[in-house]
C-alpha cells in the first residue's frame, strides 16, 4: 500500500454485510488529500459499498452492517459521539447521477451552509455561493441566472452544482461515485478537469467503470475483487505493472 505521511482517512480491517451476505472482506486503505484515489473493479466487486462505509452512507440501508475502523483525521467515524449530519458535510458525495434540489441554482448551494450555520448574512451567503460555484467550474455559465432552477441545467453543469454544493458546506473529503456515467465526453472532460484541480483542497476518492478515466485523474488506484481490496498502489504501477494476476486480467481487460 503507498505511504503517506498523512492520511486524511484511513480504514482498517473493514468487513460490510448486507443481511447474512458479505459484500466487503477485510479491506484496509489510506486516502489523502495529495492524491486522487480510483476505485476500479468489476461490477458488484464492492467499490460502492465501501465508498459508502466512507461517510456512513449506509446507515441508511437498514440491512447493512459496518465492522472494522474506519477514521477521518484519526478520529473513528462510527464511534457512538460522531455527528453524522456533520460527517456528511466533512465527507461529502456526488452520486452518478446529478441530484441537484429542485430549488435555484443560489439555493442549491446556499442550502447546506444556511443549515450548517456557515453563514447568516445575506452577504456572507453570497460570497459562499460565488465561492463555491467557482471552484465547481460553473460560475461563469451560471452567473447571470443564479435564480433559475438547478434542475435546469444540463445534466453535466447539474453535476458540477452538485459538486459545488458539496464543496459549499467545507469538506475535506469528496467522495464521487461514477460521477462521470450519464454524461457526455464534453461534460465528463470538464469534470475531470475539475477533479485535477480540486486535487490537494480535498481528498477525493472516485468509483469508475471506466479505466481511461482512472488512470487520467488518479494517482492512486485500488483495485476490488468479489468483495476484497486485491491491489492498491500507484495508478501508473497498477496500469503498468500490476503485481497481481487478478489486476493484470482486469485491466487487460480479460474479465470485467
Ligand atoms: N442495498 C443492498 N442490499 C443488499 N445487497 C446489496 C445492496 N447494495 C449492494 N448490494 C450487494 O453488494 C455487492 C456489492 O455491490 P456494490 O454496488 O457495492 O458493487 P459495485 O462494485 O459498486 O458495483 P457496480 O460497479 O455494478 O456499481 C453486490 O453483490 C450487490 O448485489
Amino acid at each position: 500500500m503507498p505511504q503517506s505521511s498523512t492520511p486524511k482517512m484511513s480504514a482498517r480491517n473493514v468487513n460490510v454485510f448486507y443481511g447474512e451476505k458479505q459484500a466487503i472482506q477485510n479491506v484496509s486503505i489510506d486516502v489523502d488529500t495529495d492524491n486522487v484515489t480510483a476505485f476500479i473493479g468489476p461490477s458488484g466487486c464492492g467499490k460502492s459499498t465501501f465508498l459508502r462505509t466512507l461517510n456512513r452512507m449506509n446507515d441508511t440501508v437498514a440491512s447493512a452492517r459496518v465492522e472494522g475502523e474506519i477514521t477521518l483525521d484519526g478520529e473513528n467515524i462510527y464511534s457512538s459521539g460522531m455527528d453524522v449530519v456533520q460527517l456528511r458535510a466533512r465527507v461529502g458525495m456526488v452520486f452518478q447521477k446529478p441530484n441537484p434540489f429542485p430549488k435555484s441554482i443560489y439555493d442549491n448551494i446556499a442550502y447546506g451552509p444556511r443549515i450548517h450555520g456557515l453563514a447568516s448574512a445575506k452577504a456572507d451567503l453570497d460570497v459562499i455561493v460565488e465561492s463555491s460555484l467557482r471552484r465547481a467550474g460553473l460560475w461563469d455559465e451560471v452567473k447571470d441566472r443564479l435564480k433559475d432552477s438547478g434542475t435546469a441545467l444540463s445534466g453535466g453543469q447539474q453535476q458540477r452544482l452538485c459538486i459545488g454544493r458539496a464543496i459549499a458546506v467545507e469538506p475535506e473529503v469528496i467522495l464521487m461515485d461514477e460521477p462521470c456515467s450519464a454524461l457526455d465526453p464534453i461534460a465528463t472532460a470538464k469534470i475531470e478537469e475539475l477533479i485535477h484541480e480540486l486535487r490537494g483542497r480535498y481528498a477525493i476518492v472516485i468509483v469508475t467503470h471506466n479505466m481511461q478515466q482512472a488512470a487520467r485523474v488518479s494517482q492512486r488506484t485500488a483495485f476490488f475483487h468479489l468483495g476484497t481490496l486485491v491491489e492498491y498502489g500507484s495508478t501508473s504501477e497498477i496500469f503498468t505493472n500490476p503485481r497481481e494476476d487478478r489486476t493484470k486480467d482486469y485491466i487487460t481487460g480479460r474479465y470485467g
